[in-house]
């Protein structure tokens, strides 16, 4: 729960360094991201979205700065109840039923089971959930995996790539969740490569090569650059980078 003396920021990351195989994978990376929203991370594959998230849930060895969630440092025991994480890959088990897998994933975090049945039909699973997740749709297993992020009721979601691969109705349909999360008081980062899930986040910060291009409000970014659409403000700023 949220007490008086944190900050107004969910994240607040300073000078953040990271290498990765011996690369210099973020050089410096400075980003706050705000309570209560929906912050997209947008752009390219290989541009370090994913080494941005894995530091922001202390799942990334830091070769410097700071790292800071609801004002405590990225990976402290504090935080586990605090931030549910999607990765990309699936990390639930095919073999278990959807209710099974969030039962497993709620007894870790130490939730009891009327956390599971509420998350179930939240997530639009209640009537698939004693379903192996191996005779669920792509769909369906991917609102499993979040699922199981949300089962502990975490303040903070971060989600990697959520809506890859799904068809546009059920891209919209977890969009709509993700907005009524938002709106119950939950902050969400999401990463995308789809530039046009741009306009449904409440900010953007585009990523490229290891840095931020920008970081503000989708109109500001398209006023700021003269475009239109996600795709033309990223390719402007990528150039005026380049100049
Ligand atoms: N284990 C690793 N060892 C070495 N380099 C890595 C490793 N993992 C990622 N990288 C490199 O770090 C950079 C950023 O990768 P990252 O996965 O963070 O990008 P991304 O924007 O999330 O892309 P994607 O959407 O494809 O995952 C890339 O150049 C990648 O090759």
């Amino acid at each position: 729960m949220r007490n008086n003396t944190e900050p107004d920021a969910a994240v607040s990351i300073r000078g953040l360094r990271v290498i990765r195989g011996g690369n210099l994978v973020l050089p410096h990376i400075d980003l706050d991201v705000p309570r209560g929203q929906i912050v997209g991370l947008l752009g390219p594959s290989g541009g370090g979205k994913t080494t941005l998230m894995r530091a922001i849930v202390g799942a990334q060895i830091i070769a410097g700065g700071s790292v800071e969630v609801f004002g405590i440092e990225a990976g402290s025991p504090a935080l586990r109840r605090r931030i549910g994480y999607v990765t990309q890959a699936a990390s639930i088990y095919p073999d278990l039923t959807a209710r099974e897998n969030l039962a497993y994933f709620a007894k870790t975090v130490g939730v009891v089971s009327d956390g599971v049945t509420a998350t179930l039909h939240h997530i639009g699973l209640a009537d698939v959930a004693d379903r192996p997740v191996s005779t669920l749709s792509g769909g369906q297993a991917s609102r499993v995996s979040l699922g199981a992020a949300l089962v502990g009721d975490p303040e903070l979601l971060v989600l990697d790539e959520p809506t890859v691969g799904l068809d546009p109705a059920l891209r919209r349909d977890l969009w709509g969740l993700f907005h009524e999360l938002r709106d119950s008081g939950k902050t969400l980062l999401v990463s995308s490569h789809v530039m046009d899930e741009a306009s449904r986040c409440d900010r953007l910060v585009f990523v490229r090569d290891g840095g931020i291009l920008a970081d503000d409000t989708f109109e500001n970014i398209l006023a700021d650059t003269g475009t239109d659409n996600a795709d033309a403000a990223f390719l402007a700023l990528t150039e005026r980078t380049a100049a």
